[in-house]
């Protein structure tokens, strides 16, 4: 048996089925490219007599991308829905035709109102005028036609076994199993793809898929035991999406076989450093965002906040983590520092950020840390920055402060700022100081004013406004970093007005330009 697993990526038919999902021709064209790039053999990429617009883009997608992976299109046992489905393809390289027809007593009776004989004769039917459609293609020597038997789950084990048997006679190339209501347990998926292995005599000349929905939250648990059982095509979708709860998440089941090689011993041919840059296109295009803690693509799923962990990590990563980030193209912090981290994380942020600074300053600005993480859920670089550089500013005496600003701007007018400082002066009287500049807009009026009153000139190379509190009187934090003579320095100012916080914060920077306190060499490390 093959020790390589087929992946079928379905997003671009089951995976739009979900509510609010549909994606245009040229969405899907673009979801298409990231499949072909993430190295999925087989991509579903829609169902043609669905609608003029999927037929079209099955079509563009078949003609764009038929001779990298093989594009599949969905068919029910119909003439027309067949006649459909090879016509977006024909003329295409690498293409399969995934013919469906339900078999469970239920569906049976309540939907498609046919006994059992008239369903084996419409699948045979069906796979057999597909096959000799396809074949008459010249180069097709073995049509790839799969047949699904949908809810297999829910169909008498003796039932599915003649409808599987008597399809692969008519031509089937892959038996799909789908768990279409996604009833299956683990258990229950392994014994039903083992029966099927076990009393389908002509078995072995179809490869079996699994088909696995998330109703129960079992999707990727009962695929991989499928797998187990011996299924080498496994149907799936990029962040799990699909119809109700959804299909099995294809970046789950492929991490899965990879980490767990060990005990699957099988693999795929994803290349899954793209999964995360994947998994974000299909969100964008979708609209369905990725919960913070779903596996492998959420953002929290290489996330540690912890203080016990993180310390952890810091020795080893592999204290609590069982996949690389970088294996599945994960950009983001790894130590998220918030209420729960303790001193080791704080202490390498720190070290990374570029600062050297002794154990009793360093004890403060943990303390100042823990309880601004309080107050906020997580603490970022820049809260760090700010409350490190805090710690100096205390000890600093400033030459210049803030009088007064004004600054307007708006259509039509050009950007002005008049500023007034006060400079500190040997005798305790502080000189007062007036000027005004114009600029790209008002904040930037008012640091060129500010750079024209103290006479040291900079580059703006960071600007952050943050909301630190809410309602109307909210106060915003100005983050500024300046380079000057080969030195960054960071200003914060904050006030409830964002040109007032604004020019508190770079004149605090121009406050350490000038003392060339706090300064680091430009461009730091940043983050873990
Ligand atoms: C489990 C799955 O995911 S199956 C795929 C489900 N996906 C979709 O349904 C999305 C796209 N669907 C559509 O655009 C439409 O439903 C169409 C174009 C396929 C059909 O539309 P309509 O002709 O208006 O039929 P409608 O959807 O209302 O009903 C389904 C019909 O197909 C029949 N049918 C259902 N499955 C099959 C099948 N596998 N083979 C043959 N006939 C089937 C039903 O019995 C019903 O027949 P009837 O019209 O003679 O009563
Ligand atoms: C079309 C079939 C394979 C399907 O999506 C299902 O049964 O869930
Ligand atoms: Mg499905």
């Amino acid at each position: 048996m093959s020790d390589t697993i087929t992946i079928f990526d379905t997003t671009l038919r089951d995976g739009e089925q979900a509510p609010g999902c549909s994606m245009d021709t040229d969405e899907k064209m673009q979801v298409a490219q990231a499949l072909v790039d993430l190295g999925v053999d087989v991509i579903e990429a829609g169902y043609p007599i669905a609608s003029p617009g999927d037929f079209d883009a099955v079509q563009r997608i078949a003609r764009r991308f038929g001779s990298q992976s093989t594009i599949c299109s969905l068919a029910r046992c119909r003439k027309e829905d067949i006649d459909s489905a090879w016509g977006a393809l024909q003329d295409s390289e690498k293409v399969r035709v995934h013919l469906f027809l339900a078999t469970s007593p239920i569906h049976r009776e309540f939907k498609l109102k046919m006994a059992e004989d008239e369903i084996v004769r419409r699948a045979v039917e069906s796979v057999k005028y597909c096959a000799d459609l396809m074949s008459k293609r010249s180069d097709i020597k073995i049509p790839n036609v799969e047949f699904s038997p949908e809810d297999a789950a829910r169909t008498e084990l003796d039932f599915l076994c003649q409808v599987v048997e008597k399809a692969i006679d008519a031509g089937a190339t892959t038996i799909n199993i789908p768990d279409t209501v996604g009833y299956a347990t683990p258990t229950h998926y392994f014994k039903v793809i083992s029966h099927l292995k076990k009393h389908v005599p002509n078995i072995h000349k179809c490869v079996i898929s699994t088909h696995c929905h998330d109703d129960l939250g079992m999707a990727v648990a009962n695929s991989l035991a499928g797998v187990e059982a011996g299924a080498r095509q496994i149907e799936c979708t990029i962040n799990g999406l699909g119809e109700r709860a959804g299909n099995a998440a294809l970046e789950e089941v492929v991490m899965a076989l990879k980490t767990r090689g060990d005990y699957y011993g099988v693999g795929t041919k994803i290349q899954t450093t793209k999964l995360c840059n994947t998994s974000r296109l299909v969100s964008k295009m979708t609209g369905m965002t990725v919960q913070r803690n779903k596996a492998i693509v959420g953002q929290n799923a290489f996330a540690h906040e912890a203080g016990i962990h993180q310390h952890g990590m810091l020795q080893s990563r592999s204290t609590y983590e069982i996949m690389r980030p970088e294996d599945v193209g994960y950009i983001g912090e790894s130590l998220v520092l918030g209420k729960h981290s303790g001193r080791h994380a704080f202490r390498d942020r720190v070290t990374k950020l570029g600062y050297q600074i002794d154990d009793e300053t360093f004890e403060k600005v943990y303390q100042g840390c823990t309880a601004l993480a309080d107050k906020k859920k997580s603490i970022y670089d820049a809260d760090i920055i700010a409350i490190i550089e805090n710690q100096s500013t205390t000890q600093m005496v400033e030459t210049w402060s803030l009088a007064s600003v004004h600054a307007f701007g708006g259509t039509g007018t050009i950007p002005t700022a008049a500023v007034e400082l006060h400079q500190a002066s040997g005798d305790g009287q502080p000189v007062v100081l007036r000027d005004a500049a114009t600029g790209d807009g008002p904040i930037d009026a008012v640091f060129r004013t500010l750079e024209r009153l103290t006479g040291i000139s900079a580059t703006l190379t960071q600007y952050e406004v943050k909301g630190v509190s809410g309602g109307q009187d909210a106060q915003g934090e100005v983050l500024v970093e300046i380079e000057h003579d080969g030195k960054t320095y960071h200003g914060t100012g904050l006030s409830t007005d964002i040109l007032d916080a604004s020019a508190r914060a770079y004149l605090q920077a121009l406050n350490k330009a000038r003392g060339g306190m706090g300064g680091r060499a430009a461009s730091p490390l940043k983050g873990v």
